[in-house]
């Protein structure tokens, strides 16, 4: 005899379909959470997974305005979010959050080297001043956890973000709370953003340096945010060598054709903590 357990998907509509926070991923996983704890005596933790897919409005040519009703899927990266709940004493409930992107592909054809590291008798890498740098680019950032109360209306349905919170007009916040997990939009935004303008315009020394400098904006920029990490597979592109035929694509300032390489390449990773 199987276990009979509520039909969680059906769950998932409903909050769908009543939830004032479903266009927030990290709020609407904290509702759908809290409800199913509050709901079921006998669970008493909740692991939610959410991954939104990027569809943008068409910008119509003639019109110049978004298109009401008509999305383009602009970028495969996706905004992930991962909320785990914990019912405490049968009285209030833990929050944990993070999110963060995934599969954010860019390039950047100038501006990266990596030089200077420590060689021993295994070592082939050759030393570059100038190369292509290409990553695909993994981020999580953690929220503080937070506490939630047990709703006490009869359909366990209520859920509430704070009352204090001040509301800058494009569902990010100002004052107090910027940054934090009820800051949700602001802070995907703007990890979005540092995480493009670094990788984009700083000389980088090294993924790992690059990485490191992504990551103080984000924890300097959202005071709610306790550690990022980022995930940076190296994807090499490496130019071609003509000397064979006495032309010269490997001076880095004549290199124009490259050869993306599929051979295994270092995956760099680090995770940068709020003191
Ligand atoms: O910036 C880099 N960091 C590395 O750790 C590494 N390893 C490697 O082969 N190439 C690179 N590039």
């Amino acid at each position: 005899m199987g276990w009979l357990w509520p039909p969680i998907h059906n769950i998932t509509y409903y909050l769908a379909k009543v939830s004032d926070h479903i266009l927030i991923p990290e709020h609407f996983a904290l509702h759908l959470g809290t409800h199913i704890l509050s709901k079921y005596a006998h669970v008493h933790k909740a692991f939610i997974t959410i991954e939104q897919l990027r569809w943008s409005r068409i910008t119509v040519s003639d019109e110049q305005k978004p298109h009401p009703h008509s999305f383009v899927r602009d970028g495969d990266d996706k905004r992930v979010v991962e909320v785990a709940l914990e019912k405490q004493d049968g009285v209030k409930i833990t929050g944990k959050v993070s999110a963060g992107i995934s599969d954010l592909l860019v390039l950047k054809s100038t501006g990266s080297a990596f030089e200077g590291f420590v060689r021993d008798e295994y070592t082939t890498l050759v030393e570059v001043c100038e190369r292509i740098f290409s990553t695909s680019v993994d981020l999580t950032y953690t929220f503080t956890p937070i506490s939630i109360p047990l709703p006490t209306d009869p359909a366990l349905l209520d859920f509430n973000v704070p009352q204090n919170l001040v509301f800058d007009g494009q569902g990010g916040l100002k004052g107090e709370g910027k940054g934090g997990v009820w800051d949700a939009l602001g802070v995907a935004e703007r990890a979005r953003t540092a995480t493009l303008d670094v990788f984009a315009t700083d000389e980088s020394a090294s993924v790992q340096a690059t990485l490191f400098k992504m990551a103080q904006r984000v924890v300097a920029e959202n005071a709610g945010v306790q550690d990022v990490t980022y995930k940076l597979p190296n994807k090499h592109y490496i130019p071609v060598d003509m000397k064979y035929i006495g032309v010269d694509n490997l001076t880095p300032s004549k290199a124009e054709v490259f050869v993306p390489v599929s051979a295994p390449s270092g995956l760099i990773s680090a995770t940068i903590s709020r003191k």
